[in-house]
């Protein structure tokens, strides 16, 4: 996607190399009790088809090992990031942080969060849909070709999408601040936003949205379960900078925050 970067990155064929190793490893482990009756996850699937015989070109070993890396890397980076955004928010913004840990309290109280209790706690999934809007960590989603002719290009054009919807001025009564009643209605019961687009759009949106919504739910429920997050002593709320670092994903830049222990 950006030809100039690649002398900065002077480490990909050692991390090409890792991945190889790490990979080779957890195949070689999943080979030894390969069994075709438990078809659990991917890449015993995969492994199977391999074994059948009965493959076409695509279940070859580097896709194997380029579909569990682009899991990975898809998969981690961004749960992580987001993660970040969200405890920087909850300092910044203490008295949202209260309506949240008031909810939580309220609906859960001290047992473990549930998947479940998601469609119960409509302002913490307002404030979640929140900071990913307001973070909008994967603004340029993933580079795609057309594969016929197209309105905007022609066969085989590399098109890079902008998902800049998510803080678009004709999209959201406020697209710069943190106000989690973009995703309220009247009676505060949650409400999807079509121009919510964290995951992107289409056939080719983000495969782990599902999985990502599940982790997200049950790390931040259980974090501000837990624990208040503040700034340290001498930071001020408004001290709190939401200037963004540059990564692979859009970061927050490097805080200190305080967890205290609410229990
Ligand atoms: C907060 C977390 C996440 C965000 C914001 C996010 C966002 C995105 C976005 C914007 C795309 C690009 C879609 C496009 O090009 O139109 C994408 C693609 C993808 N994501 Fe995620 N993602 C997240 C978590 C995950 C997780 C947990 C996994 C898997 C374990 C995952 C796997 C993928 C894969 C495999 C693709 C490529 C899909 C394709 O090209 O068909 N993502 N994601």
């Amino acid at each position: 996607m950006f030809p100039w970067l690649g002398p900065w990155i002077k480490n990909l064929t050692s991390l090409k190399e890792i991945v190889d190793m790490e990979v080779g490893e957890l195949v070689r482990g999943l080979k030894e009790t390969l069994n075709p009756q438990m078809c659990r996850v991917l890449l015993t699937c995969f492994l199977l088809v391999q074994e059948s015989g009965n493959m076409d070109s695509l279940y070859h070993d580097n896709n194997l090992v380029f579909s569990v890396a682009n899991l990975f890397g898809a998969g981690t980076d961004t749960t992580r990031t987001t993660l970040r955004w969200g405890l920087l928010l909850m300092a910044k913004y203490p008295h949202i942080q209260d309506q949240v840990q008031e909810e939580i309290s309220r609906v859960i109280g001290s047992r473990q969060p549930l998947v479940e209790d998601r469609k119960n706690l409509p302002y913490t999934g307002s404030h979640g849909s929140q900071h990913q809007r307001l973070a909008n960590i994967a603004t340029m989603a993933i580079p795609h070709t057309t594969m016929s002719y197209a309105s905007l290009s022609l066969q085989g054009t590399s098109v890079i999408p902008l998902l800049t919807v998510l803080q678009d001025d004709s999209e959201w009564e406020s697209p710069h601040t943190f106000n989690p009643t973009h995703f309220l209605d009247e009676k505060g019961g949650f409400v999807k936003r079509s121009a919510f687009m964290a995951f992107s759009a289409g056939r080719r949106m983000c495969l782990g949205e599902g999985l990502a919504r599940m982790a997200l739910f049950l790390f931040s429920t259980s974090l501000l379960q837990h624990f208040r997050f503040s700034p340290p002593p001498g930071v001020t709320e408004d001290d709190l900078d939401l200037t963004l670092a540059v990564g692979l994903t859009l970061n927050p830049s490097p805080h200190q925050l305080c967890a205290v222990s609410q229990i």
